[in-house]
């Protein structure tokens, strides 16, 4: 055995037994927290007192999600170790573990103590010697790999036990699985600044594709939940992707931190009951995404509260009620200058006007009986009448009481200021060219908009939904006795909870140290509800965090519906303004976000490419420099194994080339991009398969942000006609792949790919 081999072999053999040693801690301390969840369940249920059950729900609450953490940990437990100059080893992992002794062995890799292991360099060690990355298969040390900062401050031993190859490439190696995976043992400094950022104020982090702009924005959401549990537990976070696709693709990272209780969403399902998946063309989508439509929206509502042309008339029980114009208009100017919501002014406005039919009534009541008409000889009937100065109040509450129920009344009252949904508002107002006519601000192509009123929602609905729903307000009054209600009911519940921590001594030892937490956990109407269900329900809901992913693609207006959802504005923002393919995204940061927070964020830059081969990516510089020249492409860590390359040829030989493709990829995964356009022409020719199929068929907009080991794009020329930003979409579909690119085309090659002509086989 050679020198080198024997201190491979040894240092693995230490690293094992330090391994399993942790892993026993782990058993040990699922078992404890096992035993614990058993016993406090055993506790007797009714006869319990209230005190006794809230205990029992907080202990509970905590075992429970001790243990889930703990069951989220098994794959690669410990995963890196630092040493320092005195000779100190400290081990990093995805939870936090102490021995018998209280110790603490094993580091969470979000704790303040873990950092040194994702920032120290060669230029700037930061007092290490060494970084060491454990690999595991299950709880087996099967590599070991050494960053040696100070060859000199290692002792002899130590030297000789230096083994290893770089942990990132070999992480980067591996063959895609159709999801993404955490990234925790090997986060690199540049994304560490980023999930490790302060959670106040508004952070963008702007990277070419692959850079870990995803990767990074879901490690920091858990990192904000470890640093800040109580207020993040309390308030949620929220995640916006592009797709449900996307939430798929990303949706195991955060379970594998140990996070469950994060809210995934997409635009099109922010608006609660409304599943928007269907996109407008560019033109239309330009027009709705404009920040303009706020004042549309606010003209339609206005629309709706109408004074009527002369006085309004309604026919009752023969009755004539006149009600003057002048007055008509009075009562709707004042119910619009309370400033309330339009279903709420509207409680407003049907008193008044109630109160003016009944005065109305009284008025042709008195008419009816003029003294001319009767035949009678009685002197006190000659008195002329005047029943409307004889109502009092109370009278014209009665009055307004009994015109309330009548369907002739109330026909007339709708007309003028009817209840509305945001759902009819903005179906009826889209499909009205009229109504769109006289409420666009000047040079707003509102033609683009028109569409039948029952037409499906789109994504770009669904903003103005929620615009609408702001300015029409829904009648809570109801509600608001409630909430008062539970409000002292809470107050009281809060008591409980103080005595509990306290006689628990729970009280200091993290998520549960808050009463107010505690007591909202047990409220009777939220019991078994966490913050992310309640959360996803409530369209008013304020998170304490908001990221958003593919941040590029909103729109000014989507941009208002999600700063509605935090108005803390403490924002993750993740984007590539270069990739931006939705006609309304963002061509920067700064015209997108300063409209809300002006100069009040911060952006930081991510530079390497850890997903697209330097070959591939000299393609897709091409492309970058033709349609985004500003934009600098970041640079790629990895080499490919094979040279990008354009296939000339029929569609129908798309199968072929696609299992041939497969062969070279073994267990990987292969996506085919297409044209929207050509999505279902080109899924008729391939196997139907979704994100853990071996072959999927997406258009651009579906594939954005995800990978694939081999990707074959095919009719480029379509991809970039088929949007003002094709290019950029053509951007997206070039840098997808992980090892593997093919160009499919059936006419010329589009110039942009010149490059690739040269390798072109036809
Ligand atoms: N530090 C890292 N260690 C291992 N893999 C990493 C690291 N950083 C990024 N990756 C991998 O690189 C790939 C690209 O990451 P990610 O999807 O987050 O990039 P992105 O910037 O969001 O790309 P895009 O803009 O194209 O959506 C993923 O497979 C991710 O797991």
């Amino acid at each position: 055995m050679t020198n080198r081999q024997d201190g491979l072999a040894q240092a693995l053999d230490t690293e094992q037994r330090t391994v399993s040693w942790l892993y026993g801690l782990l058993d040990d301390a699922r078992q404890r927290a096992q035993v614990t969840l058993r016993e406090v369940y055993s506790r007797g249920g009714g006869s319990l007192t209230r005190q006794a059950r809230v205990e029992r729900e907080v202990l509970a609450g905590e075992q429970s999600r001790r243990l889930a953490q703990l069951n989220a940990v098994e794959r690669g437990l410990c995963f890196g170790r630092v040493d320092d100059g005195a000779g100190r080893s400290t081990y990093i992992g995805r939870v936090g573990l102490r021995d018998q002794a209280h110790e603490s062995v094993l580091i969470d890799w979000r704790a303040p103590a873990a950092r040194p292991f994702y920032v120290a360099t060669a230029t700037d060690p930061g007092g290490l010697v060494r970084r060491r990355h454990l690999h595991l298969k299950g709880r087996l040390v099967v590599g070991i790999d050494d960053e040696v900062f100070d060859l000199e401050g290692m002792s002899e031993g130590d030297r000789g036990s230096l083994v290893g190859e770089a942990a990132l490439l070999a992480a980067l190696r591996r063959g895609r699985t159709g999801r993404m995976g955490d990234v925790v043992a090997t986060i690199q400094t540049e994304q560490d600044r980023v999930i490790r950022a302060s959670l106040q104020g508004a952070l963008v982090v702007q990277g070419g594709p692959g850079t870990g702009k995803t990767v990074a924005a879901l490690h920091r959401a858990a990192y904000l939940l470890y640093t800040h549990r109580a207020t993040l537990e309390r308030r949620g976070v929220l995640v916006v992707g592009p797709n449900a696709m996307f939430l798929r693709y990303i949706g195991q990272v955060l379970p594998a931190l140990g996070e469950t209780q994060v809210v995934m969403t997409t635009v099109g399902e922010m608006f609660p009951g409304v599943v928007a998946v269907a996109a407008d063309g560019p033109a239309a989508a330009v027009v709705k995404g404009d920040s303009r439509m706020a004042e549309v929206v606010a003209g339609a509502v206005e629309l709706r509260q109408r004074a009527p042309e002369g006085e309004l008339v309604v026919e009752l029980d023969g009755l004539r009620l006149r009600v003057p114009h002048t007055t008509c208009v009075r009562l709707r100017d004042r119910a619009r200058a309370v400033r309330l919501p339009h279903n709420m002014a509207r409680k407003l406005y049907v008193t008044e006007l109630l109160k003016e039919l009944a005065k109305a009534e009284a008025r042709a009541l008195e008419e009816s009986l003029h003294i001319e008409d009767l035949d009678v000889d009685e002197p006190e009937l000659t008195e002329p009448l005047d029943l409307e100065s004889d109502l009092d109040e109370l009278d014209l509450e009665l009055a307004s009481r009994r015109l309330w129920g009548e369907p002739e009344v109330r026909r007339a009252v709708d007309d003028l200021w009817p209840e509305l949904t945001p759902r009819t508002l903005v179906s009826e107002l889209l499909a009205s060219p009229e109504a769109l006519w006289s409420v666009a601000p000047p040079g707003l192509a509102w033609k683009e908009l028109v569409r039948p009123v029952d037409a499906e929602w789109t994504v770009g609905d669904v903003p103005l939904l929620d615009e609408a729903a702001e300015l029409l307000g829904e009648d809570d009054s109801a509600r608001r006795v409630a909430a008062r209600q539970a409000g002292e009911e809470l107050a009281e519940r809060e008591l409980y909870a103080w005595e509990v921590l306290e006689s628990t001594g729970v009280a200091g030892a993290g998520i549960f140290d808050r009463a107010d937490v505690l007591a909202e956990r047990h409220a009777d109407d939220g019991a078994g509800l966490t913050t992310a269900d309640r959360a996803a329900a409530d369209r008013t809901w304020a998170y304490g965090h908001v990221i958003v992913d593919e941040a590029q693609e909103l729109s000014p207006m989507a941009w208002r519906m999600v700063m509605r959802r935090v108005p803390a504005k403490s924002l993750t923002v993740v984007g590539d303004v270069a990739q931006t393919g939705s006609a309304a995204g963002a061509g920067s940061w700064a015209e997108v976000l300063d409209p809300f927070l002006k100069d009040r964020w911060r952006e930081e830059r991510l530079l390497v490419n850890y997903r697209t081969p330097v070959e591939i990516m000299r393609v897709a510089s091409d492309v970058l420099a033709a349609y985004a020249p500003g934009q600098e492409p970041p640079e790629s860590v990895r080499e490919g194994e094979a040279e990008p390359r354009a296939v000339r040829m029929p569609l129908s030989g798309l199968p072929g080339l696609v299992d041939a493709e497969l062969a070279e990829i073994g267990e990987g995964r292969l996506g085919v991009l297409v044209p929207d356009g050509r999505h279902a022409e080109v899924a008729r020719l391939l196997p139907e398969g979704d994100l853990d199929a071996p072959v999927v068929v997406l258009t651009v907009g579906r594939a954005k942000g995800l990978e694939f080991d081999a990707v074959v794009v095919v009719d480029p020329a379509g991809i970039l006609g088929q949007s003002p930003r094709g290019g950029q979409d053509l951007y997206v579909a070039v840098t997808r792949a992980t090892r593997r690119l093919t160009v499919v085309h059936e006419g010329d090659l589009p110039p942009v790919l010149s490059r690739l002509a040269e390798k072109s086989t036809t």
